[in-house]
């Protein structure tokens, strides 16, 4: 199986007069299909390592290969690259921008990317948002959909570039329980009908349990990393 992420020794620091330690020394491999819950107490350092994982934030020390690249080696144009054409991210707050129609918020990844003509992006951001049952939406503001839908849009904009992987900072942190469920399946969907892995950061044990491996993280460092075997549906 090829290793989308492998991490070893991961540890960030932030320097200030009393420097702050986000991630401790962390270790993991992950692989293509996986759907990865991470958790832990608040303050335990989830999203400091969800940004490593992303791209987004750089470690003090260890290394990070993402899809077989040493990302050391690369200055943070190439950075940025790789992060395009390898992951989505969906946060807890949709970061959907406000003055673009919801097709063109999904198209604005494939234009950063600039390998698809003006049609084909449309017709690609369409059928995302159709899959995501977003069909009759697409000419919308975000903010005159719900906030499950605008979530939906966000992992429409996630898949833009067909990443091998989605990152997700607590998905479903600010919706009710219904539209935390869509999104939910949508995630399970995203690993088990389109072979994505997905690793989403969540206080949501419900998530955390329908998850296929869980890793916690306590004061910055991973104290389990569990596998489990989920019946099938
Ligand atoms: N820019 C910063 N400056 C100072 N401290 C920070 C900064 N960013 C994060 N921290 C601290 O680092 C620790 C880890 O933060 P992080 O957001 O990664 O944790 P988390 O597990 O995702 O928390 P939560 O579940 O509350 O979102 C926390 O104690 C946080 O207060």
């Amino acid at each position: 199986m090829t290793s989308l992420i492998e991490a070893e020794h991961l540890t960030r620091i932030l320097p200030a007069t009393v420097p702050v330690t986000l991630v401790r020394d962390v270790s993991l491999t992950v692989g293509e299909r996986e759907f990865i819950a991470i958790t832990g107490p608040s303050g335990s350092g989830k999203s400091s390592l969800l940004y490593l994982l992303g791209l987004l934030d750089r470690p003090t020390s260890g290394s990070l290969r993402i899809a077989g690249h040493d990302t050391s080696a690369l200055d943070d144009d190439a950075l940025a690259r790789l992060r395009l054409e390898t992951l989505g991210f969906v946060f807890q707050f949709h970061f959907l921008l406000p003055e673009f129609s919801v097709l063109e918020n999904v198209m604005l990844p494939m234009r950063k990317m600039g390998r698809l003509s003006s049609a084909e992006m449309r017709a690609r951001a369409a059928s995302l948002l159709e899959d995501l049952g977003l069909a009759g939406h697409l000419d919308k503001r975000p903010d005159q959909l719900s906030g499950g839908q605008r979530q939906r849009v966000a992992v429409a904009r996630a898949l833009a570039n067909d990443p091998h992987m989605v990152l997700a900072d607590e998905p479903t942190g600010s919706l009710d329980s219904k539209s935390s469920e869509q999104v939910f399946q949508i995630l399970r969907d995203l690993v088990h009908k389109r072979g994505k892995t997905v690793i989403a950061v969540t206080h949501d044990l419900d998530i955390a349990a329908r998850a296929d491996r869980r890793i916690h993280l306590v004061d910055g460092r991973v104290v389990s990393d569990e596998r489990v075997a989920q019946a099938a549906g």
